[in-house]
């Protein structure tokens, strides 16, 4: 486990004061490990977490050769023998059910989705484009199909023998699918993260407290909870702490006793009635940077004990950013997860923005259909770091590069789309 100090040796021109938003993520990186702790779920259970293990496929699936259409099954050699191809069906192959008999030279067999094609065929023609005789035998044109037509392959989705799934897949809906269809009930995952969170401050309000002058609720509680769910987190949910010695130092060794990461909020700043960072200087390795980015200018990293720590800065849409760009890829590599962060859109703006260059700034935008079919942007009004209403409208953060300059209106922008993230 490397220090804060080690890693930032390892940095070129790292300066806390002054870091980019690229710079933070190359050193959480390097500040964290993944988790080597696994355990076995059944699959209902499996969707969100993260593969532990490279999943051989058991089998081949589809295990047979087997007809994509309800139709009539025939070796397609038959296609070059004429405009019209008559066919007489000596037996019929159900799902489930093979049909055992062999054919002669202008036999077919009626076939359903998903039987096992007849030894000596490998073509089908949809029922639709057939014509019934009065004899029982069939006719089509043989421009109809092509040789080969309407039929699935054995193992043409997995191959017995091969890997189906590596190790740091995050399983999705379709994974789980996938795995089923291997016939594999029960999955080796990694362990879930435990991540503890508290808000820090005098002027925060938890829920049920009357309304106090220059208090405000706690809202941060309840959007990093949700940000660590859809995460597929444990949430060790701690309230708000007060600015106090004595109850920062309880709640962050307990925290510590029991998290892998430990979230907070409020406190990096520069205030003065603030406990916070001196409790996380005295009971951890921590730093303390300005980020060249905004919001979410100040935060504080480190690791308390065994545990990671994100201090992000208490203004709520700053929370919310920081959360996105730097402790997601962190906890994810955490997890043992190899997904790559989602690519940026691009949309155009609908709009001028001002920027200064030298720092990525974040704004809450609207990606909609423009009437030429491509994507445009607009920002959802308010861009100030504690209002939460422009992130609510959003469905993603227009992001405008460390080295970007203003941008004219029907510029393209870099877009990270939420993506059921928020
Ligand atoms: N002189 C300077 N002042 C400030 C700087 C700076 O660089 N120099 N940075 C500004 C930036 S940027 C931010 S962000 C804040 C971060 O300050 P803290 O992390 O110390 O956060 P607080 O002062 O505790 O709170 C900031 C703001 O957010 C509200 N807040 C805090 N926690 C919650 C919560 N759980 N739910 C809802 N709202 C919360 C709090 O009331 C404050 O309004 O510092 C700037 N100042
Ligand atoms: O971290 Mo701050 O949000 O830039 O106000």
């Amino acid at each position: 486990m490397k220090t804060i100090a080690q890693v930032a040796a390892e940095l070129q021109g790292y300066d806390p004061q002054a870091l980019s938003a690229d710079a933070v993520n190359e050193f959480l990186a390097r500040l964290v490990t993944p988790t080597a702790d696994t355990q076995e779920v059944p699959l209902f259970d499996a969707l969100g977490r993260v593969l532990a293990t490279d999943l051989v496929s058991p089998i081949s699936v589809p295990p047979h050769d087997n007809s994509a259409m309800d139709g009539f099954a025939f070796d397609g050699a038959l296609l070059s023998q004429g405009e019209s191809i008559t066919l007489d069906i000596v037996g019929t192959a159900l799902a489930g059910k093979a049909w055992q008999g062999s054919v002669g030279h202008g036999q077919g067999v009626k076939i359903m989705t998903g039987a096992i094609m007849p030894a000596g065929m490998d073509t089908v023609v949809p029922q639709e484009f057939t014509q019934a005789a009065p004899d029982g035998r069939i006719t089509f044109a043989s421009t109809a199909v092509r040789p080969g037509d309407n039929r699935r392959l054995a193992g043409e989705d997995l191959m017995q023998g091969r890997p189906a799934l590596r190790a740091g897949e995050v399983l999705g809906p379709a994974a789980c699918g996938l795995i089923a269809s291997l016939g594999i009930p029960r999955v080796r995952v990694m362990r879930r993260l435990r991540v503890a969170y508290f808000s820090t401050g005098d002027e925060i309000l938890s829920l049920g407290e009357p309304p106090r002058e220059g208090a405000v609720y706690d809202s941060n509680r309840y959007t990093v909870f949700g940000l660590l769910t859809r995460l597929g987190c444990e949430v060790i949910d701690m309230g708000v702490v007060r600015d106090d010695p004595a109850k920062l130092e309880a709640a962050f060794s307990e925290a510590a006793a029991g998290a892998d990461a430990i979230i907070t909020s409020g406190g990096v700043s520069v205030g003065e009635a603030d406990y916070t960072k001196a409790m996380m200087r005295q009971l951890g390795d921590v730093a303390f940077w300005r980020i060249a980015m905004r919001p979410g200018r100040p935060m504080a990293v480190g690791r308390l004990g065994s545990s990671i720590l994100f201090g992000l800065p208490g203004n709520p849409v700053a929370v919310m950013v920081t959360f996105l760009a730097f402790v997601k890829p962190a906890l994810l590599r955490m997890m043992g997860a190899a997904a790559q962060p989602a690519p940026l859109l691009q949309a155009r703006s609908e709009e001028p923005i001002r920027k200064k260059a030298g720092r990525t700034e974040y704004q809450r935008g609207l990606v909609t259909r423009a009437p030429d079919g491509g994507l445009q942007v607009r920002t959802t009004g308010n861009q100030g770091s504690g209002v939460l209403s422009s992130m609510v409208h959003a469905n993603g953060l227009i992001v405008l590069h460390h080295g970007q300059g203003d941008v004219a209106a029907g510029e393209a922008v870099d877009v990270l789309m939420f993506d059921g993230a928020i």
